[in-house]
């Protein structure tokens, strides 16, 4: 069950643009069923930018690629899952209407801008194809356009560099343009996943405030995909942080660095190169992110855990809120704090059972 909102209704831009519900997505292989994505919620305001960090493996990518309609077979999102999008439900359209959403609401940015530029194409002939597919400006004008687009993403001499292919572009010059080609799609909501980790970090500052001020200008909203804490730290409003398919902690993205509440998350802080490290000293995380091939029967953390005890090998924990001042839920059996061991087990026991009740 989600928790609930305490968004003023009368403040309509605070409405979400994106509502993401119990997503389930599943790999059938041969050998196992792995739930890359299990059972997450979360949603995303017009103009703001939410943050999905996490180690490789956590599900980031899948999370991403299921809201754009992109998870091909074995892969398939389970019976029970919501994507809102502007109020549309993602999760019943066709490949057409799927191609439409892409073509205009949703723009999405890899870590490989080679993943979305053609090679052999010069930049400007993709910009104006994609201005031509779902804007339907052709001609001068396209031309025209293309070239501001250019300009707004910060690529110098930009008439003379639309006749150039992506090749003759740096890396971070190749983003900016990849940009660009979402830009032309005029979308309200762009899907940045990892978007600067091919980067050096120069280049990277640079692209992460080309996106703020992107934000700004055209109202984006901005889901991010990063493994990094500084980089979430630096472009993310709000954070969900992910482990083994699930969210494990969502908060405002100073509260999360301010009073991190789960282990996993206080390792990861803890781990960003230069902080100095907490007392309880977890520099870096031993192991590694387990694949999440059995039901969440347990805390998926706890063998990674340094405050895990019995029950989180058998109770699967679920969001509690941590903050009386924020909006600050961590899925962990030390919630809340001020609850004896066993009342908070029994609590998040209680909790389960309401979710599958409520499932059925
Ligand atoms: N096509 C697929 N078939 C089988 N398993 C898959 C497939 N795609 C992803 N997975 C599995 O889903 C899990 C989540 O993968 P995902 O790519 O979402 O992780 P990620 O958080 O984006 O990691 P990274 O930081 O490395 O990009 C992994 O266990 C991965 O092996
Ligand atoms: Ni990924």
């Amino acid at each position: 069950m989600s928790s609930e909102t305490h968004a003023d209704p009368t403040a309509g831009d605070t409405e979400p643009i994106l509502t993401v519900e119990n997503l389930q997505t599943a790999f059938y292989t041969d050998r196992e069923t792995i739930r890359a994505v299990d059972s997450i919620s979360f949603d995303v305001k017009r103009g703001e930018t939410v943050g999905i960090v996490g180690e490789s493996g956590s599900g980031k990518s899948v999370t991403a690629r299921s809201i754009m309609g992109l998870i091909d077979s074995p892969g398939r999102i389970m019976p029970g899952s919501s994507i809102k999008f502007q109020g549309q439900e993602l999760t019943e359209l066709s490949d057409a209407e799927y191609r439409s959403v892409r073509g205009s609401g949703i723009g999405m940015v890899f870590q490989d801008p080679q993943q979305s530029l053609n090679p052999v194409y010069t930049v400007g002939n993709q910009i104006r194809e994609s201005l031509k597919i779902n804007r339907g400006i052709t001609g001068e004008e396209a031309v025209e356009e293309a070239t501001d687009l250019l300009e707004a993403v910060g690529i110098p001499d930009a008439k003379r560099r639309l006749d150039e292919y992506p090749h003759q572009f740096s890396g971070g010059m190749r983003q900016r343009a990849v940009i660009a080609m979402m830009l032309a799609c005029d979308p309200d909501f762009l899907i940045c996943d990892e978007p600067t980790t091919a980067l050096d970090v120069t280049i990277q500052a640079q692209i992460l405030d080309l996106l703020k001020d992107l934000q700004e200008e055209r109202n984006l909203s901005i889901l991010f995909i990063t493994h990094d804490m500084g980089v979430i730290a630096d472009i993310a409003d709000r954070v969900n942080v992910m482990y083994a398919g699930q969210i494990v902690e969502q908060a405002p993205v100073e509260e999360l660095f301010a009073n991190p509440k789960h282990p996993y998350t206080r390792a990861l802080i803890d781990s960003i190169p230069g902080e100095h490290s907490r007392k309880e000293g977890l520099e870096t995380i031993e192991g590694e992110v387990p694949t999440p091939n059995e039901p969440a029967d347990h805390c998926r953390f706890a063998p990674r855990c340094p405050k895990a005890f019995d029950a989180c090998e058998n109770v699967p924990p679920q969001h509690v809120s941590v903050s009386d001042e924020h909006d600050h839920t961590a899925a962990c059996l030390l919630y809340p704090e001020d609850l004896t061991e066993s009342h908070r087990v029994e609590k998040h026991l209680s909790l389960a059972n309401d979710d599958t009740e409520g499932d059925t």
